[in-house]
């Protein structure tokens, strides 16, 4: 598993430390991030870890697998599980391109026995000098007003407001989730940030550039494999095979004379460089795996099902 830089690229949020003779018991537990697509929840699992493990774009859907974060203290260990958005049925966050909220799984949050904290996410957009039109913040209500309602809606959870992009409310939300915690040894070794291996991550990265540099269908209709993933002293080689489902978006994928796979590969490869703190050659190809997404084989091999 990969286990991070030297120095978090992210400032992690970090509780305030307590001046106590004794040791504190150990305390460790899994956190899971669940919600509608879109709503932050990977801005919100890299900013907690300090770490920029999971791939976030403006597109609805762009986390297809689940991710851990580890964030270890001295006395604590906290599993954050990032989960693809909640689409209304098992399995379509590789079909679907117009994911809608199921309804049922508020049922299942309140069946839990675990406890539970509601976030308001993206409250800096509720700021003086947001860029919302001002209608829309004029449907949504103030601040207090949607914190109020969501409280009336699950009264035995903490419902706290954050920015995940900003940070703000990140401190208090930590500090309450470390208040959930059961006395536990550490699950994972300290040093462990995630459960997923490097070339993983180059995939995700890979995915992330093909989401922001194509349009309409084109990224939910690609899946990416790594099938070569070489450190050496100075340089990570890594050769990556783009998916598509159709043979025209092969044409699109590549684009004119190569220039948009280029443009592509070129983000992806600094964006491994950051992340991998190396030089990175990587070599990307296309290739047509008809209707992947609608063929079972394609998924399991794909990671999706078993
Ligand atoms: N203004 C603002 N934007 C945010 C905040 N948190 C996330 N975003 C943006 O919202 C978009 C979606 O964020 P993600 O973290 O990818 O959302 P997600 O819930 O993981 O999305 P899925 O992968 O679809 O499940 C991105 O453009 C983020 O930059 C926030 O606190 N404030």
């Amino acid at each position: 598993a990969w286990r991070g830089h030297v120095a978090p690229r992210l400032q992690p949020v970090r509780a305030a430390v307590e001046d106590s003779a004794e040791p504190a018991p150990h305390r460790a537990g899994f956190v899971s991030i669940i919600g509608m697509p879109n709503v932050g929840k990977s801005t919100l699992m890299n900013r907690l870890v300090g770490e920029r493990l999971a791939i976030m774009t403006p597109k609805a859907g762009t986390t297809r697998h689940r991710i851990l974060g580890i964030l270890n203290g001295d006395d604590y260990q906290l599993i954050y599980s990032d989960t693809p958005g909640i689409y209304s049925e098992p399995q379509c966050a590789a079909h679907s391109t117009t994911p809608t909220w199921c309804c049922s799984c508020w049922t299942q949050v309140e069946a839990q026995a675990c406890p539970l904290i509601v976030l308001l996410n993206k409250v800096d957009l509720l700021r003086d000098g947001s860029p919302l039109p001002q209608e829309t913040l004029r449907r949504l209500g103030t601040e207090q007003e949607l914190l109020d309602s969501w409280q009336q809606r699950f009264p035995q959870a903490s419902v706290l407001p954050v920015s995940a992009e900003t940070g703000e409310g990140t401190e208090a939300l930590l500090a309450r989730v470390r208040a959930c915690l059961p006395l536990h040894e550490p699950f994972f070794p300290k040093d462990q940030l995630t459960d997923r291996p490097e070339r993983f991550f180059a995939a995700e990265m890979l995915r992330e550039a093909i989401f922001t540099g194509y349009r309409q269908e084109v990224p939910y209709s690609c899946e990416v494999a790594i099938t070569a993933f070489k450190e050496l002293d100075e340089i990570i080689r890594v050769k990556a095979t783009i998916f598509v489902s159709h043979e025209t978006q092969q044409g699109i994928v590549i684009g004119r004379k190569g220039a948009a796979l280029k443009a592509v590969g070129s983000k992806a490869r600094k964006e491994m460089e950051a992340f991998f703190c190396k030089q990175v050659y990587l070599q990307t190809s296309v290739k047509v795996r008809k209707d992947w997404r609608q063929d079972p084989a394609a998924l399991r091999d794909f990671g999706y099902t078993h």
